[in-house]
């Protein structure tokens, strides 16, 4: 059975109990957390030591969506437990060297976890308390409003660094978060920004200090979402997104294809295989 999320036992979600027996039977794992706070959740990802998106992890992500949304969860704050890491993006070993099955089920596991994400009727706010390169920076721009911490962290998609190339999708969201110029030439160049450049772009929207203030604007940003009636609000959000999500749930397919085929190149197999051996020399 799927792994799904492991809940702090203590504070059983109010928009969870029902879902109860639904938990016990799911085999739930350590790598998603769900914590309540007042009127909303706080979803944490904790896959040490750098968030990478597995397919268990992507697939821990949906169940949580899959669950809050039914236990009619208005509003989620997504952050990671994983200190000085938001999410390091998708799993690199599981485009290297993949198996046919694995590899389908992981691009579909994505399809399907941003099309929840980036559609979601909840009021989503990314806590970036870490850098958040790719795949993280598309959980990240998924959601309705983003706090970074400042510091050191990066935040981008960095995908031509290591010589792939992010698709349509991921483009799309980009776009329409930064615009379109600055998205042609970070896309191009694969820039990984500092909190203060991400602010100035419109990548992040607040910039916070330290995680006690981080906490605290997020909740603030949040409620201030949470305040408008939420289906104006979705509606109004929809008119923005409505576009991309319609062009991936019609291509699904084709754009499966064209990863799964990408990816099983030699060139990415080589480049994917180098950049993980950068990775491990690091260390
Ligand atoms: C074929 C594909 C075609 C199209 C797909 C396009 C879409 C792609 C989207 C993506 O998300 S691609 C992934 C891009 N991600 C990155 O480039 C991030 C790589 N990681 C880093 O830059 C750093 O790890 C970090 C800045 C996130 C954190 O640095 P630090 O705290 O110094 O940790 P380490 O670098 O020492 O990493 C610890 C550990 O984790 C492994 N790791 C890191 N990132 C990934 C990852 N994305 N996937 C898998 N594993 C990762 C790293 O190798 C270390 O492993 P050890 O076994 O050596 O401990």
């Amino acid at each position: 059975m799927m792994s799904v999320t492991s809940i702090a036992r203590n504070k059983v979600l109010p928009f969870l109990r029902k879902s109860t027996k639904m938990q016990s039977t799911a085999s739930l794992s350590s790598l998603v957390k769900l914590e309540e706070k007042q009127g909303y959740a706080v979803v944490s990802m904790q896959k040490t030591p750098v968030n990478s998106l597995s397919l268990e992890m992507i697939q821990a992500l949906s169940q949580s969506l899959i669950e809050l949304e039914k236990n009619k969860c208005k509003g989620i704050i997504l952050t990671s437990a994983c200190p000085g890491i938001f999410s390091a993006g998708l799993d690199i070993r599981e485009m290297y060297q993949p198996t046919d099955d694995r590899l389908n089920q992981f691009w579909s596991s994505l399809q399907t976890l941003w099309l929840q994400l980036y559609g979601s009727k909840m009021a989503t706010v990314a806590l970036i308390n870490g850098h958040a390169p790719a795949g993280g920076c598309l959980l990240a721009m998924c959601c309705d409003s983003r706090i970074m911490l400042n510091g050191k962290s990066k935040i981008g998609l960095n995908e031509t660094k290591l010589g792939i190339v992010a698709p349509s999708w991921f483009k799309d969201t980009f776009v329409n978060t930064i615009g379109v110029r600055q998205s042609e030439r970070a896309l191009q160049l694969g820039s990984l920004f500092s909190p203060e450049e991400a602010l100035k772009i419109g990548l992040v929207d607040k910039l916070v200090p330290d995680m006690e203030t981080a906490t605290a604007v997020a909740e603030a940003e949040l409620k201030e979402f949470l305040q408008i009636p939420g289906m104006a609000r979705y509606l109004s959000k929809m008119k923005i997104r409505e576009a991309a999500i319609k062009d991936l749930s019609e291509t699904r397919e084709a754009d499966l294809n064209q990863f799964v085929n990408f990816a099983k190149t030699d060139a990415v197999q080589k480049g994917l295989g180098l950049y993980l051996q950068s990775l491990a020399k690091k260390n």
